[in-house]
């Protein structure tokens, strides 16, 4: 992917004029080092050789704006009013950026009013709109020790007109958009028609996805908590395979796209024998097809343990599943469905290890939502309440149509227009990857030769 200076910029809705109420707090004032400096930038690229490919002078160094607070900002914070929306998938986290938020308004900007609006972008609508809850101190104090949201979420589409006329009405400044790829896109589907519309209403997306599937952040807030839970189950299914006669654990985990889950979880819980994951097409049958390394397993060790990403082999349910495997059309958001890999494995492996005279002991297990619906973390939960802290001084300063996130370790504004840009996704030429083959010693294809593209971001 080719990317552009201009890509890297994020929109500002105008001149810094108020004194940031902030200041109280930094006993140097208006001199405090934590304030933002204006040319504080987060390289792009962070190898020597990416670096030196560009050989440009600094000020064209792709680099994103640090994020953090402005000794100006450009919201009168006595007037402003701030709306909250947690949209798609459950994930680790949700409340505690929610409760980050609200803190941060209400203590450090001293917002009166911030809404959270209900059950996701329908909360939005003309007909849910009068819905909203009022978000204090005091409602959020104990938030973050459950997991989901105390908004809820939703998926689904909605007219932006509409969402606008909300937000409008509601009189809100700084909206704050904690949401997946979808969610991305649904805040900048907003921000598009409120640009349309000459509106001041700054628009700051946080992103959330178990899946690690956004780019441009380091490592998505919940995912820690999310494959700490997954590496428990695999740890389980580990040991009923190893007591079981020719014993096969699976472990289905969550990851459309994006075999992160699996990987990390299984390199936590250096258990498994075979990691399948969305980004690597394998085949079933032939010598060096997963059937083949499955028996292999069951006769020299007793027992095999699979972790899968749900996403996995989704070709071969589609070739060879049965009806009921099948995925089918999308879901509300416009998400593909996908079809059963997990029962697909389940019956396919039954069948040939019965044929090949190791009727197996077979412990399938699909834990899905008791990963994604758990608090969060130590590490998450600071993890979270930063990306919070980040994400009002962001909107305060009039930075729009963003996403905060964290990047090179440090907190930055990234456009959301690159938030939605492409995918991350587990990399089969990269370390992460590398480090499942070391642990698992599987091999790095099962029957298919994978076609080697390259994928990195580039820039000109
Ligand atoms: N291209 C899009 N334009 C506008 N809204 C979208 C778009 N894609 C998704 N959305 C909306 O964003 C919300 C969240 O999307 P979804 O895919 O369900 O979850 P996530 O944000 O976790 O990826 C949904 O209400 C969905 O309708
Ligand atoms: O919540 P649903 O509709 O059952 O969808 C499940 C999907 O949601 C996820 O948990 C996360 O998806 P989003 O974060 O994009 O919403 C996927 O891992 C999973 O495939
Ligand atoms: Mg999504």
């Amino acid at each position: 992917m080719t990317l552009h200076l201009d890509d890297l910029s994020v929109r500002r809705l105008g001149e810094c004029r108020y004194d940031s109420p902030f200041s109280e707090m930094l006993s140097t004032k208006q001199t405090s080092p934590h304030y933002v400096a204006e040319g504080d930038r987060v390289l792009l690229e962070d190898t020597v050789s990416m670096l030196a490919e560009h050989s440009l002078p600094p000020g064209l160094v792709p680099s994103f704006e640090a994020a953090g607070p402005r000794r100006k900002i450009y919201f009168d914070p006595a007037r402003v009013t701030a709306g909250i929306v947690t949209c798609g998938g459950l994930c680790p986290g949700l409340n505690n950026v929610i409760r980050g938020l609200v803190q941060e308004l209400a203590v450090h900007y001293k917002v009166k009013r911030i809404l959270g609006f209900r059950n996701g972008l329908q909360g939005l609508t003309a007909e849910h709109r009068h819905d909203t809850v009022e978000l204090t101190p005091e409602r959020v104090r104990d938030i973050h020790t459950a997991g989901g949201t105390i908004l809820g979420s939703s998926r689904g589409g909605q007219d932006a007109d509409e969402m606008v006329d909300s937000l409008v009405l509601h009189g809100v400044d700084l909206m704050f958009v904690i949401g997946g790829d979808g969610g991305m896109r649904a805040a900048t589907f907003l921000s598009d028609t409120i640009r349309a519309r000459g509106l001041d209403i700054a628009v700051i997306g946080v992103p959330k996805t178990i899946d690690n599937d956004l780019p441009f952040t380091d490592q998505s807030f919940g995912f820690q908590s999310a494959f700490a839970r997954a590496t428990d189950f695999i740890e389980s299914v580990t040991v009923e395979a190893a007591a079981s006669p020719n014993g096969v654990g699976i472990v289905k985990l969550m990851g459309r796209h994006s075999g992160f889950i699996a990987a990390y979880a299984a390199l936590a819980a250096n258990a498994a024998d075979i990691v399948l994951i969305p980004e690597i097409p394998f085949a079933l049958e032939g010598e060096d097809g997963l059937l083949a390394h499955v028996e292999q397993h069951v006769r020299t060790k007793g027992y095999v343990v699979i972790v899968l990403a749900e996403g996995a082999g989704q070709d071969l349910v589609e070739q060879c599943g049965l009806p009921q495997q099948n995925g089918r059309g999308t879901d509300a958001s416009g998400n593909v469905k996908l079809g059963n890999i997990g029962e697909l494995l389940k019956d396919r492996i039954t069948a040939h290890l019965t044929a090949a005279g190791l009727t197996p002991t077979m412990r399938y297990i699909d834990p899905s939502y008791s990963v994604r619906s758990i608090a969060a973390n130590a590490y998450d939960s600071v993890y979270c309440l930063r990306l919070a802290h980040a994400a009002v001084h962001a909107a305060m300063a009039g930075r729009t149509e963003a996403a905060v996130a964290r990047w090179r370790r440090r907190f930055v504004h990234v456009p959301l227009s690159l938030m939605t840009s492409r995918r991350n996704q587990v990399d089969p030429d990269g370390d992460l990857w590398l480090s499942v083959l070391e642990t698992t010693c599987q091999p790095a294809e099962f029957g298919l030769v994978r076609e080697r593209v390259h994928v990195r971001t580039g820039f000109c």
